[in-house]
């Protein structure tokens, strides 16, 4: 902090609760919070991590300095002894997206997944200790989201014992896997396998890309980056590349072969694992990214909310000071709904991570009965999530004016970074559809007498939930969890069942299903924010310990539930599970939580315990200094390195030389 001075102290100083065990609940224990705590020090405090000038960087400069931290960060985990939980935080810190995400997210989560012990013991150690560098390249010029679709072909040659890659089309080039374009040795190529002129479908194969002595592409193989993306800095640290084979030949036993086997005469044999296992790798990313909203989200919140803070506008009486934006109801019903929201992903990600922690021991034990489940809700959390953060982001930046859209307050770069997660790792809208037809299955196979489990239980109560009446009477029946998981419920099972009796009027299930796509994803919106809801609730249901840590939550939940029926008011009227009367009432109710959560905004924040090196902005700084340092930054910019600049003797003088000559 400049000279030791807090101009966010007044606010500081207003929280109502105890801001160090939020600290501990944000972080999901007294573990994690330590280890978060001291490696966010370590990398604010280390000049080989600074992000400074980032955005102006050349695109080659600034891809050789992500290599250049990628390989400090490599060596402080190696010297510093760091345990894979501290070095998961060390990524994080580093905060510049690169190879290494891939490497560590993907290609050893892919091999883990679908790859035998065999295939596991001969590969991971290799990867672990970086000897080889893997990249995940599934998506192509011509299909993404189509997996089924995919054109790279793995053709079994039983002479040889080998597999033949080959790209037969120009829209068969892998296009977009990052850590391919400059970077990987390796990658788990997906393809369709075929054996004895058969399809088999698509499958993982393990592929050498470049040479481990000089680093040049194996032959038969063209790779390349392929060209900046949107944004200065932001992604374009990341090298997503484009590949090409002729024919290029792998050893059998380089076919992950967990959920099939092709044997050295070519047949293949089906183990009992589920195909979609070949997919593992998706669900588990989609997880992580659910967790990785809720940071993004609480980062650009935490920024704007120190600067609503610190920016004064209007209002000013008899020469006093003007007021703080943070006091208009406008920019609280706009900012404080996006911090509920960072809190409640924040728990839904952390539930989301039992859950796939839970079924990944399943499935080691062969129980693939949670498979469908850990599908869905990580297919729908990560479309919802994603959504809304990348919208919350540009929100925040609003919320900031004019200085939003400088680069320096953090927030053009952050939404640069993270709106590719409304689209990697699965379209939204083409998870969502995926959420769509399990609802739908749910749905038909009521009264089956197969009862709907996990996420999907309530619908098991169905008759209820179409009978249900809200019984709210005054504002604060609102506050009731009870009340408001029935109000959740009955709209979220009422919108499936609306679209279900659709759907049966269409000869062709598929074409009603294509017809009413866009009906059904707002069923699936309905779904999820229940789910988001229900562990934000069922999270006020443990014991959580801090003078008044309990009492915020449940203002936070609040608004993020009363916020949802009140956006959604159209969905909650037009299925007669509110009254309008009950709809005004729950705005009612939500402006009572906004104020109740105005005085504790900036301890909220600061519980997220981000240093200033991470949130990388001057509107968010912590000690809210922000118009000297917004002053000083300016000067900094190559453009004011010359008071004349580059190109005046070329271009401007010539210009006001001939305004001048034709005014005279
Ligand atoms: C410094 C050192 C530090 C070290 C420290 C360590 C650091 C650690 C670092 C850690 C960093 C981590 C962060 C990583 C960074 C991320 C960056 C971003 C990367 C982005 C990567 C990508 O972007 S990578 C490509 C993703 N590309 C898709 O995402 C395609 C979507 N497209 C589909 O996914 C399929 O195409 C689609 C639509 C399902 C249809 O698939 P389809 O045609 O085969 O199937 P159908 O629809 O017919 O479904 C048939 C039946 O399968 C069921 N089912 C479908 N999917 C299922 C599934 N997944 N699981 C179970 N079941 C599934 C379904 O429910 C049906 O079930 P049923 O039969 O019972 O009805
Ligand atoms: C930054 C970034 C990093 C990536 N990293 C990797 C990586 O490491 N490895 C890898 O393999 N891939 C990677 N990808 C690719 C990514 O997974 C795909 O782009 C993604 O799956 C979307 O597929 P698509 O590009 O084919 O979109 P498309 O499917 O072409 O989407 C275009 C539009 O069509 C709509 N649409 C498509 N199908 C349907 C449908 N059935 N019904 C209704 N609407 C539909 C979509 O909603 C969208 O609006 C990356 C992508 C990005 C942007």
């Amino acid at each position: 902090m400049e000279g030791g001075v807090d101009y966010l102290a007044d606010e500081r100083k207003k929280a109502e609760f105890d801001v160090q065990q939020m600290k501990i609940v944000w972080a999901g224990s007294h573990h994690t919070f330590e280890i978060s705590d001291r490696i966010s020090k370590l990398v604010a405090n280390d000049p080989a991590f600074s992000k400074d000038e980032r955005t102006m960087l050349p695109r080659k400069e600034l891809f050789k300095n992500t290599l250049r931290k990628a390989s400090y960060a490599w060596k402080r985990i190696n010297d510093l002894h760091l345990s894979e939980e501290e070095a998961s935080q060390l990524r994080f810190y580093v905060d510049e997206p690169a190879f290494t995400d891939l490497h560590w997210g993907m290609f050893i989560p892919a091999i883990k997944g679908q790859g035998t012990d065999e295939q596991q013991k001969k590969w991971l150690p290799l990867a672990y200790k970086m000897q080889i560098i893997g990249c995940y390249a599934q998506t192509e010029l011509g299909h993404g989201s189509n997996v089924q679709g995919l054109e790279t072909t793995a053709t079994f040659d039983p002479q040889t014992d080998e597999f033949v890659i080959h790209s037969p089309t120009l829209t068969s080039s892998k296009w977009w896997p990052g850590g391919l374009g400059k970077v990987s040795t390796h990658g788990v190529v997906y393809a369709r396998l075929i054996t004895d002129g058969q399809e088999h479908g698509i499958h993982g194969f393990i592929v050498q890309l470049r040479r481990l002595e000089d680093h040049r592409p194996l032959p038969g193989i063209i790779i390349g980056d392929i060209g900046m993306k949107f944004g200065n800095g932001a992604y374009n640290t990341m090298d997503n590349g484009v590949l090409r084979f002729d024919h290029v030949r792998i050893p059998r036993d380089q076919m992950l072969m967990r959920v099939s086997q092709v044997t050295r005469d070519g047949k293949v044999v089906q183990s009992d694992v589920p195909r979609q296992l070949v997919y593992g790798t998706m669900v588990y990313v989609r997880q992580t990214i659910v967790q990785d909203a809720s940071c993004a989200l609480s980062r650009a919140v935490c920024i704007a909310t120190r600067y609503s803070a610190v920016r004064r506008q209007f209002g000013s009486h008899n020469g006093g000071p003007e007021t703080q934006v943070i006091d208009y109801k406008t920019q609280q019903s706009r900012l404080f709904p996006l911090l509920a929201s960072a809190y409640a992903f924040r728990f839904v990600g952390e539930w989301l991570k039992w859950l796939y922690t839970d079924v990944t021991q399943r499935l080691q034990a062969n129980d693939f009965s949670t498979l469908p489940e850990a599908h869905a809700c990580t297919a729908g959390l990560k479309s919802l999530t994603t959504s809304v953060t990348a919208d919350g982001i540009e929100e925040c930046r609003k919320l900031c004016g004019g200085h939003g859209y400088l680069c320096t307050s953090g927030l053009p770069e952050l939404f640069a970074v993270y709106v590719p997660a409304c689209t990697y790792e699965g379209d939204n809208i083409v998870l969502m559809l995926q959420v769509a037809r399990i609802l739908m299955k749910t749905v038909s196979q009521l009264g089956s007498g197969k009862l709907p489990v996990g996420t999907m239980a309530y619908m098991g109560r169905i008759e209820h939930l179409l009978q249900y009446r809200c019984n709210v009477q005054k504002a604060e029946d609102w506050l009731n969890p009870a009340i408001v998981l029935e109000a959740f419920e009955a709209r979220a099972a009422r919108m499936s069942v609306s679209c279900a009796k659709k759907l049966s009027k269409f000869a062709n299930p598929e074409e009603g299903f294509a017809e009413l796509s866009a009906d059904l994803v707002e069923a699936v919106v309905a779904h999820c924010q229940l789910i988001v809801v229900s562990k934000f609730i069922e999270k006020l249901q443990q014991d959580i310990p801090g003078k008044g840590v309990k009492q915020q939550l449940k203002v936070l939940c609040g608004v993020y539930y009363l916020f949802l029926l009140h956006k959604h008011q159209g969905d909650f009227l037009a299925t007669s599970c509110v009254t309008p009367k009950q709809a005004s009432l729950a705005n009612d109710q939500l402006r009572v939580l906004y104020s109740q959560v105005r005085p504790n905004a900036i301890a909220l924040v600061d519980a997220f315990n981000y240093t200033d090196h991470f949130l990388g902005s001057i509107l968010g700084r912590y000690d809210g200094n922000v118009y000297p340092k917004l002053y000083e930054a300016a000067w900094k910019d190559p453009l004011n390195d010359s008071v004349v600049p580059d190109g005046y003797h070329q271009y401007i003088r010539p210009l006001l030389k001939q305004q001048r000559s034709a005014k005279l």
